[in-house]
């Protein structure tokens, strides 16, 4: 309380670029990660709101400078999951007066190129989807740490319908059984790990299981390779996939999944003295994603902490 007012208050830094690379990675060649950190840390000070008092501050510049130095400190390759978990650990422990610190990576997809079949040592493109994090720590040490994938763009050209859905008289839309079905899949995920205890002491493998999660996302969404999987709405399709996902994995406890519906408008083109210049065959489509339908969902095991 500060003379009859209730604030609450974080400060942090944004958009912390860095990239690491380890040179000595026995069988792989140089390793490389690009992230772009967020830190946000809750602290008591409030008398630099209140009073002009910056006693308590960590500056946000040390912030900053606290992501290059940690990083320098990583001899070891790390998962972007595990560099956050060990920031907000350093931020919650070092300075007194913070209580919680969470931080929020998205990481660059870099990816190894490969010339003539064969992995290059030192070579990397860019891929398309970006894996994220947010991790919080405590001071005593409750931890929740969520992952997820930004931009994992998929489509079908068959095997996707809509019908059935409500009917009165602002409808147009006719029922399908037949259509194109594109999305850009935003997930988050969360872990079980609730205290910084819990993180197996052996460098969990966070980045294999982004991979592993990304891919039954994927698979679940395609349906195998020649016959696919036919998909009633973008709604059944999503429940699938997040359905997949946990029970493949029992240590996540649950998943967010955002499915932007990016329409591919059938194209008809007539005029009176042209009547069919173009008529629709399942052929040639508008691609549009303004507007575009927006179907989001969290699915949890019921008997989780959540
Ligand atoms: O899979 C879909 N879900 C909807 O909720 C919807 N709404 C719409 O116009 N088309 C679709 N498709």
């Amino acid at each position: 309380m500060a003379e009859g007012f209730k604030i609450e208050q974080n400060h942090g830094k944004s958009r912390v670029r860095v990239a690491r690379v380890w040179r000595r990675v026995a069988g792989s060649g140089h390793v490389i990660v690009e992230w772009n950190v967020g830190v946000s840390l809750f602290s008591d000070c409030l008398h630099s709101y209140t009073s002009a008092d910056n006693s308590a501050i960590v500056a946000t510049d040390s912030m900053k400078n606290t992501v290059y130095a940690k990083a320098k400190e990583c001899t070891e390759v790390m998962s972007m999951e595990s560099f956050a978990v060990l920031l907000g650990r350093h931020f919650t422990s070092y300075y007194p007066q913070v209580t919680a610190a969470v931080i929020n990576i998205v990481e660059k997809p870099w990816e190894r190129v490969a010339v003539d079949g064969q992995p290059h040592s030192h070579g990397f493109k860019l891929g398309s989807e970006k894996h994220t994090t947010e991790v919080r720590v405590e001071k005593y040490g409750t931890l929740s740490v969520t992952s997820g994938i930004e931009g994992l763009a998929l489509l079908k050209t068959t095997q996707s319908g809509f019908e059935g859905f409500v009917r009165d008289r602002f409808t147009l839309l006719p029922e399908t059984r037949e259509r194109m079905v594109a999305t850009e899949v935003t997930a988050a995920w969360r872990y079980p790990f609730a205290d910084v205890s819990d993180i197996p002491a052996k460098p969990f493998c966070f980045t294999q299981r982004y991979l592993d999660v990304k891919k039954v996302l994927a698979d679940t969404f395609f349906g195998s390779p020649l016959e696919g999987v036919y998909s009633p709405s973008v709604q059944n399709t999503l429940y699938l996939m997040a359905k997949a996902v946990l029970n493949r994995f029992p240590d996540i406890a649950s998943v967010k999944l955002r499915m932007p519906n990016l329409h591919f408008l059938p194209v008809n083109l007539s005029s009176k003295d042209n009547p069919n210049m173009v008529k629709f065959a399942d052929d040639v489509y508008m691609p549009t994603d303004e507007p575009h339908g927006t179907i989001e969902a969290t699915v949890s095991r019921t008997m989780s902490r959540l």
